[in-house]
């Protein structure tokens, strides 16, 4: 049996259908939402995720404002940039899109973004707050991540979840978002330095695979019956996209996302929210 296809796209739609009317109440309010981008360098894939990113804002009615710096720009200038969509008040969120170029502090950068305005929720107060369960924008891969899992009804709560990778955008947050008591999961991350990485997968009733390894999880490796979600990018040698999950997973798995087509549509969908909820609770003053 095949698993059920966990509908990335499809999901995205009908959040953005609902962001749409909520965006249009916010105008008739005299608030309009602006997302902020700042792409430095000119790698095709930040571009092309950018530019995709402005196509959802123009779908759903928030206002577009967009920054592009060479990949020689300085420290002094990506942060110039920074300062200055933090003064812009058409500017109600925004983001630094990663990765930065090398010879850039991507640390130093994201700490000098106004947390109020911080859209991808990696600002490390917001970050903080994430760890103290205080209310806070998520960080939008992992967000979009147990909000497809919701849609679909798949139990979180009790259910034991292996995360591989621990990169900044998902593996250092997605543990702490699925440990908090409204999601009530057990979490197992692992990792380059982790032994025996199959053991654990084979325990998982949900696995997240975010570790950017082309067709690192095996059929073998996973319970039947499993959620998996295939999150990690790859490029085979005609620049076809090559997920973390091998395609045999899906005659094993209870539900796979398909990649393309699952968790990164989702990823815009919950950046979208973001910019509406930072508007929103602007608007509540
Ligand atoms: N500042 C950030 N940088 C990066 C993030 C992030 O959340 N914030 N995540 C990734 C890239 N990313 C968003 O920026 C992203 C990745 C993939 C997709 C997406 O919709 N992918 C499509 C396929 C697109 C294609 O064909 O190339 C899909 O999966 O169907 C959206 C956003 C790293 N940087």
């Amino acid at each position: 049996m095949s698993a059920e296809i966990l509908d990335g796209k499809a999901t995205a739609a009908a959040i953005k259908s609902d962001l749409t009317t909520r965006v249009a109440a916010l105008k008739e309010r005299g608030v309009t939402p602006g997302l902020g981008t700042l792409l430095v360098g000119d790698d095709v894939g930040s571009q092309k995720y950018v530019a995709g990113k402005h196509r959802d804002c123009a779908a759903v009615g928030i206002a577009s404002i967009q920054r592009e710096l060479p990949a020689t720009a300085s420290q002094a200038e990506v942060e110039a940039v920074v300062r200055e969509l933090n003064a812009d008040p058409a500017c109600t969120g925004y983001l630094v899109q990663l990765p930065l170029p090398r010879g850039i502090d991507v640390n130093r950068v994201l700490e000098l973004v106004d947390p109020a305005k911080d859209a991808d929720g990696l600002h490390p107060t917001n970050l903080g707050r994430l760890v103290l369960g205080e209310p806070a924008p998520l960080p939008c891969t992992p967000n979009g991540i147990i909000t497809l899992l919701r849609r679909y009804g798949v139990a979180i709560a009790g259910a034991h979840v292996v995360v591989v990778g621990r990169g900044v955008t998902v593996g250092r947050s997605l543990p702490l978002m699925l440990t908090r008591r409204s999601e009530n999961a057990t979490v197992t991350q692992v990792h380059t330095g982790t032994r025996e990485v199959s053991e654990h997968l084979r325990q998982a009733d949900i696995v997240v695979a975010a570790a950017g390894v082309p067709h690192l999880v095996k059929p073998e490796d996973i319970k039947p019956g499993a959620a998996v979600l295939d999150v990690g990018v790859s490029r085979d040698e005609h620049g076809k996209i090559v997920g973390d999950v091998h395609p045999g997973v899906a005659e094993v798995a209870g539900w796979l996302s398909p990649n393309p087509g699952g968790v990164g549509p989702m990823t815009r969908a919950m950046l979208l929210q973001n910019v509406v909820e930072a508007a929103e609770r602007a608007a509540e003053g």
